[in-house]
Order: C-alpha cells, then structure tokens, then sequence
C-alpha cells in the first residue's frame, strides 16, 4: 500500500522535479538570475532567511508548498498551537509556546483528562522565578553561611542543560550577574573540576530534569548534595538547592523545599523547555530582562509562524528548503556554521532538536516511512569549520547543504576582525554555490606562471565542482531578543517538517533501550558477575576490570 505522501499528486511532482538533470543546479540559476537573492529571501521577526544558494526554483517551491498543503501542516501546527494531543504516543499536548506568550494569549493544553489553562499556569510559575532571581540579585536570597551566592551550578542533562548553557554563551556579551557553569555529563571527569574551582558557601545549585529521574543528572546531584553537606551542613540544601522539574514528589523525596521547586507540565517536552523553569539558569546568570526579551523574539517568531502567509513564512520556508535536500535530493547530513563564535553551542542544541524529534521511521500511525526523515546535524563555528571539515562539503563525493547563520553587528570593538569573518562567511557560500571549474582553475594556474604540464595535473584537485546549497540565516545583532526568534525559527522548522513527513516530533523512544540495558551493565561493572550479558558486553566487561575499571 503507498504511503499517503507519497501518493498525493505535489509528492509526485517533486519526484519527477528532484530527478530532473539540473535539479541541483545553483551556479547557473544563480548567474541567469540577477534578481534571485530579492525573489528567494524573505524576512520575518527581526531575521532574514536567504535561499538564493539552493537550487530552489519557482516550480520547485510551488510544488513544496503544494505539498505542506496535501500534507495540512498549517493546520498541524495550529493544532499544536491549540494544545490539542500532538505527541500521540504519549498523549501529551506540545505548548512550548504557551511559555513565552504573554499572560493573556490564552493558551490551553489537553490534559487528556480535560483542559487547564496554561498561559495561567505558566505566568504563575514565571512570577515566581522572576522574584527569586531578584532576591538571588539583591543578595535576599544567600546561601548557609548567609554569604551571597556568585556562581549557580546547573545539573540537568540533554534539553535540561543544551539550551539554557547555549543561550547563556550565546548572551556573553551582557554583564554576568552570577558565574555560571554546566555540568551535563555523568563522568566525573566533568563534575570533579567544576566543584574544585567553586566556592560551596557561595554556589546554588540547579537541578534540572523534567523527570527527576534521569541517572545521569541524580548521580551528579547526589555528588552534590554531598559536597555542600559536608562543607557546610545539612541545612545547606534547603537554602542552596532548587530543583526544575514537572515530578514534584521526586523532588520533595531529594529534600528540595517547595518554595525552591520550579514546575511546569508535561505539554513542555524537554528539548523544548529552555523556555520556562528550565531557563532558570540564563535569568540568573544574565539577568531577568535579558530572559525576558528571549522570551519576547520567541514569541515574535511564533507569531510569525502562525500567521504568516505560507510562501512568506520563514519557518515553513526553512522546513520545506530541508525537506527538499533530505527528502527529495537525498542528501543525509547538513552542516550549522554560525558565524559567532557565541554561538558554539547552537549545533549541539539544534542535534538534539532535530534528531531527537525527528530521527524517526514510522510515521504517526505506526507504519514504516519509505522516504529519508531528519538528516544528520553537524556543526562548528566558522571560521573554525572551514580549517576542519569545509574540504569534505567542498570537494567530498556527497552533497552535504549548509545553514549559514550570519550576525551582522558585533558587540566588540574589533571591527576588522568583524569583517574577516563576514567575508568568510560569504565566501564560503559562493564558493559551495558557483565552485570553480577545472578549465577555470587551470587558467589561474598558468596566469600565476605554472607550468602548463604541472597546471593539467593539479586541475583535478583544484576543481570545485560547486553547486552546493546553503541557507543563509541573519541576525542584525545577537540579543535576547533576536536569539529567541532564530530558536523558534529551528523549533517550528522541525514541527513543520515532522508535520509534513506524518511523524510524532514530540516523543524519543528511542532514547529508551539503552537506559534498560545500562541498568543492567552496572551490576556487572560492581560484581564481574557477567553472565547475564551478551557475549561481546560480557567479554568487555571483564576486560575493563581487569584493567581495573
Ligand atoms: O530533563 P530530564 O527528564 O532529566 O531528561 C533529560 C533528557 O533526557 C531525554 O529524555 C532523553 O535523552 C531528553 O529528551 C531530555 O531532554
């Protein structure tokens, strides 16, 4: 039986477009068009996205759009919007929205057992979170010793920790209220160095985790809520720990007073969550208004998304350019170069927003998806990039496409250094797009006095074959606010393509099996006991502990 995609009339139209000869064409449709840059950018919430650099073309984007309509991603995302039960599996609602609209927007969420409403709720909550980072400010709030607090220490792991420690880099260039650092991994080799350099009379600790129970974030928790202990007593985890989570009675049971205990619902899935309570940490560490206007561009981005015009819509456009690459071009991986060096963190951010949701392969109903789901994301800043893995999206025998993410104004004062890395932001663009022919380069070669035997053999290396698409995305400056929009703009990217695709973007079974077997590999690790593993974990079980594992 076909898959309902792929058997409407637009899925068919692509088909054919994606295997015409010239559908990855950029260089000659760049250079027959004077006006593609104009006619293929388009603006929205304070961003520019710029698909000159793929080989989109009016049919192309005609049928795309007719495609996201056959598909009612429109009326998906309204629906997620409605906070009616998108995430099917685990009938749960998907109102990471609700978190940064104003009190009165009204969002409300199926509970599955009847509607709350979430604006409510959440401007509860964010009342309280904004009066605690003011007494944490003011030095009302202190720690055991009654010394103010200078550093705050996030615990959390996943969507608990790469959104609120991105966005905290990203907003550097803001004055640091409190020294803030991230511990996410559950080798000691990342905790161990970070409580020796703090201070425990003057450090509060976060622990972020929706669900409480995530081994990772309660084994470094537990680590600690021993260090404060021991250095300054039992009482110190009342006044020094907070927790951020939907599971209130875990966190009761770990000693978190409820006044230090920030919640919010399961309609907030945890890479969507940076947002709420689990923002906490770029509050304190970069100051109330600075999480409010994040809040603000996102909420500026959601808007825009709602509203606007399908062929004018920048999230839409952006899913459907992707879609176009991995879908119908079959191109597997696609590279985030941000352009800012603050912005180092964004790709690890985006891997887990991208393929965490959408690293799927069935679709809502449970049957098989025949056709490419979410690429794989990679990503480095640039211009470090390019003296790294650029060769390969270059010269390498796949396509891999490029989101090219461009800040136009610097907040330093280096404004040659500022306009290198523009250049070379733009640069690298053309160069993926137009390449450089072997004729072309051969000719360079023997203008700078090469002999002509010597150029014939390098030409081949030396070919750019080009053709290579990139997305540009700018930002006029990065602040709060304009950050929160570029977030939004990948969040609903990925909601629009899994809408379009027919899979559930908001669950991660996948996640789930190697958990269940860690459990079981522990006990083995402690005892040598391994006769209830595999033969391969079991020998290198044994292997470990003979190396004294
Ligand atoms: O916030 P929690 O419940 O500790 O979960 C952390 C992360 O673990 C996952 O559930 C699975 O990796 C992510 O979706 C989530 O962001």
């Amino acid at each position: 039986m076909q898959h309902p995609l792929t058997a409407t009339e637009p899925w068919a139209r692509l088909a054919a477009l994606a295997a015409r000869p010239d559908a990855g064409a950029i260089r000659r449709r760049l250079l027959e068009d004077p006006n593609r840059f104009a006619r293929l950018s388009r603006t929205g919430a304070g961003l520019l996205l710029d698909l000159s650099r793929t080989a989109l073309d009016d049919t192309t984007l005609e049928a795309l759009l007719a495609l996201a309509e056959a598909a009612r991603v429109t009326e998906k995302l309204a629906a997620m919007a409605r906070g009616e039960i998108v995430n099917t599996t685990e009938r749960r609602a998907a109102l990471h929205m609700a978190l940064r609209a104003p009190r009165d927007a009204g969002f409300r969420a199926d509970t599955g057992n009847g509607w709350e409403d979430a604006s409510a709720i959440v401007h509860a909550e964010l009342g309280r979170m904004r009066q605690f980072v003011a007494e944490v400010h003011e030095g009302r709030a202190r720690g055991a010793t009654g010394a103010p607090f200078a550093s705050v220490l996030n615990l959390g792991i996943g969507g608990s920790d790469l959104g609120p420690a991105m966005v905290t880099e990203a907003l550097a260039a803001l004055p640091a209220r409190l020294d803030a650092r991230f511990v996410s991994n559950v080798d000691g080799h990342a905790l161990a160095p970070v409580l020796a350099s703090l201070d425990p009379a003057r450090t509060l600790v976060l622990v972020a985790s929706k669900t409480f129970t995530t081994q990772e974030t309660m084994a470094n928790a537990k680590v600690v809520r021993s260090w404060l202990v021991s250095a300054l007593g039992e009482g110190a985890v009342a006044a020094q720990v907070v927790a951020l989570s939907s599971n209130a009675r875990a966190v009761a049971e770990f000693g978190v007073l409820p006044e230090r205990t920030f919640g919010f619902r399961d309609w907030v899935g945890g890479r969507f969550s940076l947002w709420g309570p689990i923002g906490l940490a770029i509050a304190l560490a970069r100051g109330w208004e600075a999480f409010a206007s994040l809040l603000a561009g996102a909420h500026a981005m959601d808007r825009h998304m709602l509203t606007a015009p399908a062929a004018e819509n920048l999230p839409l456009l952006l899913a459907l350019a992707h879609t176009w690459h991995a879908t119908f071009r079959g191109h597997a991986a696609y590279a985030c170069l941000p352009y800012d060096q603050r912005l180092a963190r964004l790709p690890a951010w985006l891997q887990q927003l991208e393929m965490e949701s959408n690293g799927k392969r069935v679709d809502v109903t449970g049957q098989p998806v025949p056709f490419p789901t979410a690429p794989v994301v990679f990503g480095e800043p640039g211009t470090n990039a390019q003296h790294s893995f650029m060769q390969l999206l270059h010269q390498g025998t796949q396509v891999i496409p490029a989101d090219i993410i461009i800040v136009a104004r610097p907040d330093h004062a280096l404004a040659e250094n500022h306009r290198i890395l523009l250049a070379h932001a733009l640069a690298q663009a053309a160069a993926l797009a137009l390449g450089r022919s072997a004729a072309e380069q051969e000719g360079a070669m023997l203008a700078s006095g090469m002999d002509a035997a010597e150029a014939r053999r390098l030409s081949p290396h030396r070919h750019f074959p080009g053709d290579r698409p990139s997305i540009g995305i700018v930002l006029p400056r990065l602040e709060p606010v304009s950050l929160g929009a570029l977030l939004a703009l990948y969040e609903h990217k990925v909601a629009a393509q899994a809408a379009l695709w027919g899979i559930n973007a908001f669950d991660q079974w996948g996640v789930e099996l190697g958990k269940t077997l860690a459990a079981g590999t522990l006990p083995a690790l402690k005892t040598g006991e391994t006769g209830a593993l595999d033969p391969a974990t079991g020998g290198l079980v044994r292997a470990l502990c003979r190396m004294g594992a």
